[in-house]
């Protein structure tokens, strides 16, 4: 019997485990991923950021948690995944999410902000996947592994941003997400990527600001810029049975603007 497509977008019985999702791009996923039915656990470093986030998704019916934790040290991923397994029972999908930027000119660019940007955007991605798959989803034969990668990772920002990490960094996640694929479909696992363009949070505000919001969104074909609901089609497909058969990808959710050369 194949199911039917409300079955096949179905999270009910799902845990979901997303890292920087007190605010912003991991909130509206976790809102998709909570709203199809997903038990979701956030993780941030802010506690408050955190607390106002699950109070919002529990007001929407959502079985959210938090727990604290900085993707950016190793010894704090590893607590973050034993805590997810423990409190969740189990992590079916985890999405990959938290990052950060620098803005300097290449030339002049400081080393330990290049450093920063990589281990968190990247190693802290490998680190939590390693842990969660390895203590998780390897036994279990099942998962679904969603990483927030960019639009800045096919190619450079427009020159007044200067983000060389950054764009170095989102590179880096779209070749992991493809590489990661390769060896886990094995394990049942998916591994794929989401490639946003500009979306208003509070990592993009004020360059979108200082840019032009309609300047910016006159660049894109559909001429506009991503809003709260632009990634949930996406992230709900990677993460449900509809897209079981959908592993090592990228989709950019971006109105159009990578097609623009
Ligand atoms: N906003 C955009 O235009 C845009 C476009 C493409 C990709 N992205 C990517 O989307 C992801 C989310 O960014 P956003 O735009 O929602 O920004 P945001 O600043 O609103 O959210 C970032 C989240 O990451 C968390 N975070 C930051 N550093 C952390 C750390 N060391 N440990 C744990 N959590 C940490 C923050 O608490 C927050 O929850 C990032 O990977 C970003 O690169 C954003
Ligand atoms: O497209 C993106 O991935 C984001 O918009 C970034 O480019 C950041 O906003 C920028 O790096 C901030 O410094």
């Amino acid at each position: 019997m194949t199911r039917s497509v409300q079955q096949l977008f179905d999270l009910q019985g799902q845990s979901a485990l997303i890292t920087g999702g007190s605010r912003g791009l991991g909130l509206q996923i976790a809102h998709a991923l909570g709203e199809a039915g997903a038990k979701v656990l956030l993780s941030a470093r802010k506690a408050e950021e955190l607390e106002e986030a699950v109070q919002e998704l529990q007001s929407a019916g959502i079985d959210a948690r938090w727990v604290a934790a900085d993707c950016a040290q190793e010894a704090d991923i590893q607590r973050l995944a034993q805590e997810a397994l423990h409190r969740l029972g189990h992590v079916d999908i985890l999405v990959n999410n938290a990052g950060a930027s620098w803005g300097a000119p290449a030339e002049d660019h400081p080393t330990a902000a290049w450093d920063k940007v990589m281990n968190l955007n990247v190693r802290g991605y490998f680190l939590l996947s390693q842990a969660i798959a390895k203590h998780g989803m390897i036994p279990r034969k099942q998962g679904r592994i969603i990483n927030v990668a960019s639009i800045a990772g096919l190619g450079g920002n427009p020159v007044e941003m200067k983000t060389i990490a950054y764009n170095t960094s989102k590179g880096a996640v779209i070749n992991f997400t493809r590489a990661l694929a390769a060896e886990w479909g094995v394990h049942g696992i998916t591994v794929n990527a989401i490639c946003p363009g500009f979306f208003k949070t509070k990592m993009a505000t004020a360059l979108i600001e200082k840019l032009g919001e309609d300047k910016m969104a006159a660049h894109a074909p559909l001429r506009r810029l991503g809003d709260d609901e632009d990634l949930k089609g996406v992230a709900l497909l990677y993460a449900s049975a509809a897209g079981k058969h959908i592993t090592g990808q990228w989709l950019a959710v971006d109105g159009g603007v990578s097609c623009v050369v």
